[in-house]
């Protein structure tokens, strides 16, 4: 269901909670219909035994009969209005019930659409999300004659940590890695996990060379951190650099894929240079 949609369903006023208005007020009327059938009973209690005392005028009993008459269509009317406000009550079950598994399943939409566009590992936008923000931050770019700057961020030696201390041990410095970089970038650019121990960095409006340096370097100081890491009563400390390339757009692709191709040569040149970064325009 479109996001618009479902935030127009939430937003709009519950048909359950004008429903359950309703029946409130429904309830009310019964009760005040109901105090009149016990008032006018009392009324005729009162008329039909000053007419077996023989205390009345001659009016009385003929205004006996009309108000008996009007007794009984009053109770008539308090039992009609039990028998509406049954229906009514079942009627607000059936859609309470019908709103929360709409809400249910609008939940449940939401939660599969996100884990459609990330990593179930560290909660990353995946590789198709990076793709489509990548596509809508090149056309901005584009539009409005901006930079855009894509880092390819690479952990040197990752596999040995899984041979070492085993895939657990792996993937808790990969959940940590990722929350580092997440942390270190700003809320317009995006970080994505692009597979394994690869990440991918897309960041807007990047003025210069030297920006590019300092946030490649803060990339490297938050990963290169020591990990510490209780496993079986010991606590374990790794540290873990990564290798870093560099595609700014224009100058050095005009298209994700080769924005993408071309970061990543560059971080096989850091990797080979063990340089931490490198920038693809000076390959
Ligand atoms: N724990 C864990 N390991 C993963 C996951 N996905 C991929 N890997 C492992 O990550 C390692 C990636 O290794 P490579 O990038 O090929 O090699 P490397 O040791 O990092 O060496 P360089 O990249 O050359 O520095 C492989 O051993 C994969 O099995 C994951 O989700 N969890």
């Amino acid at each position: 269901m479109p996001k618009d949609k479902i935030a127009q369903l939430l937003k709009s006023p519950q048909p359950a909670n004008s429903l359950s208005k309703v029946l409130g007020q429904s309830e009310r009327v019964k009760d005040i219909v109901e105090e009149c059938a016990d008032d006018l009973s009392s009324v005729n209690a009162g008329l039909k035994s000053e007419l077996l005392d023989g205390e009345t005028s001659p009016g009385v009993e003929n205004a006996l009969e009309k108000s008996e008459a009007v007794e009984g269509k009053v109770q008539n009317a308090s039992e009609q209005l039990s028998l509406v406000n049954m229906a009514l009550k079942e009627e607000l079950q059936k859609r309470t019930i019908l709103q929360e598994r709409l809400a249910a399943e609008i939940q449940q939409g939401e939660k599969a659409r996100h884990a459609s566009l990330h990593d179930p590992l560290t909660g990353l936008p995946n590789r198709a999300l990076f793709n489509d923000r990548l596509e809508h931050g090149l056309a901005h770019a584009k539009r409005n004659g901006i930079s855009l700057v894509v880092m390819f961020v690479d952990l040197d030696d990752f596999k040995s940590i899984n041979d070492t201390h085993g895939h657990d041990v792996g993937d808790i410095v990969l959940k940590t890695i990722a929350g580092r970089i997440k942390q270190a970038s700003r809320d317009e650019d995006t970080v994505c996990r692009h597979g394994g121990d690869e990440f991918l960095y897309i960041l807007v409006e990047i003025k210069n060379e030297r920006d590019m340096t300092t946030i490649a370097e803060k990339i490297i100081a938050t990963t290169s951190a020591p990990c510490d890491i209780p496993i079986r009563d010991v606590n374990i400390r790794l540290v873990i650099h990564p290798s870093i390339g560099i595609a700014m757009f224009p100058a050095d692709g005009t298209t994700a894929d080769s924005l993408v191709a071309n970061a990543d040569k560059a971080m096989y040149e850091a990797k080979r240079n063990k340089s931490g970064f490198s920038l693809f325009s000076r390959l």
